[in-house]
């Protein structure tokens, strides 16, 4: 497909934690726009802190769902202001937050086909949503509800062989249980529960918009390997769920063209086509294109590690979904929660605020931190479920503090090592060849993806924009078109830019983090058998 100034652009949108972000690809793959949304700064109206609300239980989190309708309202405005010709989009598609669940009031989908094109989502969404507060992958509120299902299912290991995952608080079906046991009127007054993704699809189809099965595989409701909604799942869950979902499409479905309200406002074009949206952590994994044998760290408001699957191999950690540009295929996942809000607390505390003071601390502290360990679960882990600040010193003693320096560094080597050793224990094996794929708002910084290539003893490597979420989007809009036709993702993106090696591993680095990664196992077993009950 040739670039020039009327070649066809594919828009990729990510609907993540703290902001709303869009690229635009051309027809030769190239990058010709980005544009972002800051919930928090821009759109104080809505009081959230990293994109949510943290509610006084600390265990549950929400995040206003008119506060992502306004930002999308914001967004294409800003994408007009500059000059953005919407009539060349031949397609779009995008992502969301995983797990997150929006709950459209009866009557929406009436308004989400009569939309006007004088008037803004937001006004015209505003009695949509019969929940206004939507839970987050933050949210570690219905335990209750994971050990109900786990019982249902015949056990937690038998509930991950049909779902991909034993029961986890943020996944989708967990959450709607607690809904409708603790707010049986707003469940009631729902016509339809879509995913973040399939909520942003909507919006763009002026319809509902099916959950695609990689970010449907993120709800403790989906048959993996059927790729239908599993029935013991939906009845331990709520009464006719099924019909409140929808059925699940192949994450490269072409959903239908983009509403009228898209045409007329903005000027794209009648035959612009809405692919179906996925999680962002599917949507990654297209755009960093990861092949067999990669390793992708996420370093976004999360921390994720995700891999490309053959064969599903569910365990009691860890999550398998399926796959988002193959359907043949699956990818296995670890989610961690104390990830960059918790390197911003350290850099807040020890750096001045400063990533550049954080990375200097990162310069001028050896491999190994000379023999110091830090855990920083600020809040209730996902991958261990632990909560707590542990600091160890060379001989395993439990300390209070560590200076500055030694704490940055204690926290960065902590997050991989703990990264490295999840994996290890999901299957993964560090060998020559093993690429390590970065990603999110931390991979713009080089000293903390040299921690990473020593930690795991492996090159670095990143794609030119820090969203890979976005680009898949946008790489899954193009894709989506010719994908019916049996064109593989792989073919059909053979000429995107390849990833960039950032980092390699310094000499010492695998003695060092070899020894050290035992040390850190043993000491995250004694945590654990310390804080449990
Ligand atoms: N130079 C930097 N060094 C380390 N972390 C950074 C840097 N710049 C941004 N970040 C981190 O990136 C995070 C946002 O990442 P991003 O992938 O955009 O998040 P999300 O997609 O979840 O909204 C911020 O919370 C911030 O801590
Ligand atoms: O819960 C998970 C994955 O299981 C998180 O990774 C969310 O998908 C949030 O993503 P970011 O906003 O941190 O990228």
């Amino acid at each position: 497909m040739a670039a020039g100034p009327l070649s066809p652009l594919f828009l990729g949108f990510d609907f993540s934690t703290q902001q709303l972000k869009v690229v635009a690809v051309d027809g030769d793959l190239n990058v010709v726009h980005q544009n972002n949304v800051q919930f928090d700064s821009e759109l104080p109206e809505f009081r959230t802190q990293g994109g949510v609300h943290i509610h006084t239980d600390k265990l549950t989190v929400t995040s206003p769902v008119l506060m992502w309708v306004k930002a999308l309202d914001l967004i294409l405005d800003k994408m007009k202001r500059a000059g953005l010709d919407f009539s060349r989009v031949r397609a779009l598609s995008g992502s969301g937050q995983q797990h997150g669940s929006v709950y459209w009031r009866t009557g929406a989908s009436e308004t989400l086909k009569t939309l006007d094109p004088d008037q803004t989502l937001n006004q015209q969404l505003q009695s949509s949503f019969s929940v206004s507060d939507s839970p987050v992958w933050m949210d570690s509120s219905s335990t209750q509800q994971c050990q109900h299902l786990e019982r249902a299912a015949g056990g937690a290991l038998r509930l991950a062989e049909i779902t991909g995952s034993r029961a986890y608080e943020r996944f989708t079906g967990n959450q709607i249980a607690k809904l409708q046991q603790t707010k049986p009127n707003e469940f009631q007054n729902a016509e339809r529960i879509s995913l973040v993704s399939s909520f942003a699809a909507s919006l763009f189809l002026g319809d509902y918009a099916a959950i695609d099965y990689s970010d449907g595989s993120g709800m403790n409701l989906l048959d993996i390997r059927t790729r239908t909604w599993s029935e013991v799942c939906l009845e331990a869950t709520a009464p006719h769920l099924d019909r409140l979902l929808g059925s699940p499409v192949p994450s490269t479905a072409v959903l239908g063209p983009v509403s009228s309200y898209f045409v007329q406002r903005y000027g794209f074009s009648e035959s612009c086509r809405v692919v179906a949206f996925t999680g962002d952590n599917p949507a990654s994994l297209a755009g960093m294109r990861l092949k067999q044998g990669d390793i992708a760290v996420s370093l976004g408001t999360s921390d994720t590690v995700f891999l490309w699957l053959r064969q599903p191999r569910p365990a009691l950690e860890g999550h398998i979904f399926c796959n988002p540009v193959d359907w043949e295929a699956y990818m296995a996942l670890l989610c961690f929660k104390n990830g960059s809000l918790t390197r911003e607390r350290i850099r807040n505390e020890c750096a001045e605020g400063s990533w550049e003071l954080f990375s200097a601390a990162l310069r001028d502290t050896p491999l190994g931190n000379n023999g110091h360990i830090g855990f920083f679960f600020d809040v209730m882990e996902i991958t261990p479920s632990v909560v707590g600040v542990h600091r160890f010193d060379p001989e395993d003693r439990e300390v209070s503090s560590f200076s500055p320096h030694v704490e940055v560094r204690a926290l960065v080597e902590g997050q991989f090592l703990s990264r490295r050793l999840h994996a290890e224990r999901l299957g993964y094996s560090i060998i020559p060849g093993t690429r390590v794929l970065a990603t999110g708002g931390a991979s713009s910084n080089r000293e903390i993806l040299q921690v990473l290539s020593d930690v795991f003893n492996a090159p670095v490597y990143t794609i030119d924009l820090s969203n890979s979420a976005c680009l898949g989007s946008g790489y899954r809009a193009l894709h989506g078109l010719v994908a019916e036709s049996g064109a593989s993702f792989s073919d059909v993106l053979k000429d995107a830019p390849e990833p960039q090696l950032v980092a390699t591993p310094q000499p010492t680095a695998q003695e060092v983090y070899n020894q050290m990664l035992k040390r850190y196992a043993q000491l995250e077993d004694r945590i654990l058998k310390e804080t449990r009950p």
